[in-house]
Formats: C-alpha cells, structure tokens, sequence
C-alpha cells in the first residue's frame, strides 16, 4: 500500500498539462466553472489511487518477512500523515470559505507549473538517479518539522525520524539548519546523518563518510582537528561578538511581551511570532539600534524572525558546496543533490544548485513564493512521503 498521497495529472485543461496535489484538485474540481471536467478527473483520482495500492500489493507480495514487518511499521507510523492526505479530496467546502480557498488553490495550482510537485514528478526525476550518486540535503524547521509558536518545541515526529533514518541508510544525508548544531541533534537524534548548524557556519563532516573519498581538504582537516569530526567553522572569530550581542538583544527587548531571543552559536535569532503586532516596528528598531554598533554583523530576515549574523561570505549554498567536496562528491555527472527547504535561507542552496546546473532544489510551501527551486513539496508530511518513495525507490533498485 502506498503512503504517499494520491495524486493526480490532468492533461487536457484549457490545452495545457497541470498537475494537482489532492487539496488543489479538489479545490479545482469544486470550482463552478470547472464542473466539465469534475467526474472525469475524480475518476482519474481513484484510479490513480487504486493503481497505488496495487503496486504496493505486489511490492509487499515479493518482501522478505522482515521487509513486511517494515512496510507495515511505516504504515502505522505514517497513518495519520496519510490518512490526513487521503481525508482532503472527500473534505466538504464550507460554503463561505469556497470561493476564497478555491482562488488560492488554482493560484497554487498555477504556481507548481513552474514548480511542479516533487511527489508527482519521481519517475520522472529519478529515472536519471540511477548511476547517479544521490546525496539528500534536509533544511530542518518547516521541512523536517512543522512550524510551532516555540520555537523550543518545534520536535520532529517519530514518523519523520524514522523516513530520515531510512533515507540516511542509502545515501549521504545532511540536516542544514539556521539552528546551533547541538539544538538540531538534540531534535534529531539520528547518528547516521550530517549536522550542519547556524546557517551553515557550523559543519561537523565525519572522518571517513564515504568509501571512496579522496579528498585533500578532507585529508587537511582530520590532520587539524583529530578524529572524532571535522568541524568547519567559517566564523569562528564572531563568536565573541555574537555573545556580546546576543545578551545585549536579550536585555533591551525584554520588556516586549512575546519576544524569544535564540542563541544559535553563531547567529541570533529574535523571534516576533508570539509579539502583539503593533509592538513589531519597536522591537525591529531596538535590533537596529544594537547592531548598527557591529558593522560586522548583518540583519537577514527569516519566518516571523529577525536575525544577526556575521557579514561573512557564508551561507547554506556555501555549506552544500563545502560539503559535497568534503564527502568526496566532486564531479558534477555523477552526483546528484537533492535539497529540500522552506525558508529564505535555503534559497541560497538552490541558487548553488541551479548554477551547477546539478540536482534537484525542492522548496516547501503550501502557498505561491518566489523560488529557486524546480520542485516543490507542500508540507513535512509531503516532504516525509517524498523521503520515503526515495527510499523504496533505493531498495527495489539496488
Ligand atoms: O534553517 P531552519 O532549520 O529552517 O531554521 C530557521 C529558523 O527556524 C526556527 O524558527 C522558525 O521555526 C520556529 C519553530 O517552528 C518558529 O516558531 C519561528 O517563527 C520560525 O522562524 C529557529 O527557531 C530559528 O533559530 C532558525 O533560524
């Protein structure tokens, strides 16, 4: 049985191919002006469903025992993810709203032309994956898990520790997030994946990652800095600075009510989701006011967050490049990087990857963004489904 949600291709819509998640097809469907088109596409829905649960039949049939036991823990880990997924196409409208969420579904519809969803596209994307090196790439808030009101409860199910575990378990697998590096463990827990914190200004790449490696910096870096990792720090000399400032962020804005300001080693994050919205144009000022003293910082802005970071030529694009060196993963044809994020910073990943010319950028949203990406995924239980097809995909392959 399949896990992934069931999706849908319709071809033939005013003369062009558009591909619909489950919510956007629905959405589309109840659309007055769509209703020609409604029962042929629905049927198109349940057969692609069907044909699913066919094909997972036949996996299962051909599985070892343990292989069952598997598929059959993935499947009640995922239930809820799936049945969630499987719940919205039969989700009555309510009547007010359907205007309203049928406008932001064909805009979104619109939008994954450009940046079609990762799940529909599979076949097609790995059917160039197979004598290719996959190496998989994960943003953590937003992607891995979804996004919460504290920032210091944002825990990853379960469910999606085990899709990353298996993912990890056939390819090089690296978590790259705006978070320190201890944090991201600490949520993670996996010991088979590479942790990269504060925006990528803070990698741990082990000793030996891959069989094959061979590479100099590699070779360099173990000499320095022993055998328990390589750590590759790029802002090292900030980070009495960024100690300076933070303590400085947490006592001038403590009296607004709502603010979290985050210590994330080598960058700040100050947090305004939970601050009363007139209180936001304050709050970004006294952050201006103190780091207009530190012209070696700069501001970025990520979701419901302002942060501080060295002005350094460094980023998560710069982390992937960094790491695909250090894992021994040079040459362009035969590696393929899969990176999946939702925030603004993993844009600077995607660019890299478009400017290779080189793997699979995957942003995560549910609503139209401008992207470098080619691929997107709506939600983490998108981003957990995709992972796991990848795995499959890996397993029936090999
Ligand atoms: O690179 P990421 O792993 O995506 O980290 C980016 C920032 O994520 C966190 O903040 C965001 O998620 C929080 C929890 O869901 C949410 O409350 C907040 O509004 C978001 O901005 C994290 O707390 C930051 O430190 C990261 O920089």
């Amino acid at each position: 049985m399949s896990l992934c949600p069931p999706f849908v291709s319709i071809n033939n819509l005013s003369k062009s191919i558009i591909l619909l998640s489950p919510l956007s097809s629905l959405s589309l469907l109840s659309h007055p002006k769509n209703k020609g088109f409604r029962e042929r596409a629905r049927d198109l829905h349940y057969q692609t469903m069907g044909l699913q649960r066919l094909r997972a039949q036949e996996i299962e049939t051909n599985s070892t025992e343990k292989e069952v036991i598997d598929e059959n823990e993935e499947r009640i880990e995922k239930r809820s993810s799936r049945d969630r997924c499987c719940d919205e196409p039969t989700r009555e409208l309510q009547s007010n709203d359907d205007a309203m969420e049928s406008s932001a579904e064909e805009a979104y519809a619109a939008w994954t032309v450009k940046h079609p969803s990762a799940l529909i596209s599979f076949d097609q994307m790995m059917s160039i994956a197979k004598k290719k090196l996959v190496v998989v790439f994960l943003d953590y808030d937003g992607t891995l898990s979804p996004i919460v009101d504290d920032p210091d409860r944002a825990f990853m199910s379960d469910s999606m520790r085990s899709a990353v575990n298996k993912v990890a378990q056939y390819f090089p697998t690296c978590i790259i997030s705006g978070r320190r590096r201890d944090k991201v463990y600490e949520f993670v827990k996996l010991t088979n994946v590479y942790y990269v914190g504060s925006h990528g200004m803070d990698i741990m790449a082990p000793v030996k990652p891959v069989d094959e490696i061979d590479s100099a910096l590699h070779e360099q870096a173990t000499k320095e800095k022993g055998n328990e990792g390589v750590l590759f720090q790029p802002a090292e000399e900030y980070l009495p600075m960024i100690e300076e400032v933070y303590f400085e962020l947490e006592d001038k804005t403590k009296e607004i009510q709502g603010v979290l300001v985050e210590n994330n080693k080598f960058c700040i994050s100050v947090h305004f989701r939970r601050v009363d919205e007139e209180d936001w144009s304050v709050l970004e000022n006294q952050v201006m006011d103190i780091v207009k003293n530190y012209p070696a910082l700069l501001i970025t802005r990520g979701l419901k967050v302002i942060e501080i970071r060295p002005s350094i030529k460094w980023d998560k694009g710069r982390a992937l490049e960094y790491l695909l060196e250090i894992l021994g993963f040079k040459n362009n044809d035969e590696t393929l990087p899969i990176y999946i994020g939702d925030d603004r910073t993993d844009e600077d990943a995607f660019k890299v990857l478009q400017r290779r010319g080189q793997g699979y950028p995957i942003i995560v949203s549910s609503v139209p963004k401008d992207t470098e990406a080619s691929y997107s995924l709506r939600d983490p239980s998108e981003v957990m489904c995709f992972l796991l097809r990848l795995f499959r995909w890996k397993r029936v392959s090999s």
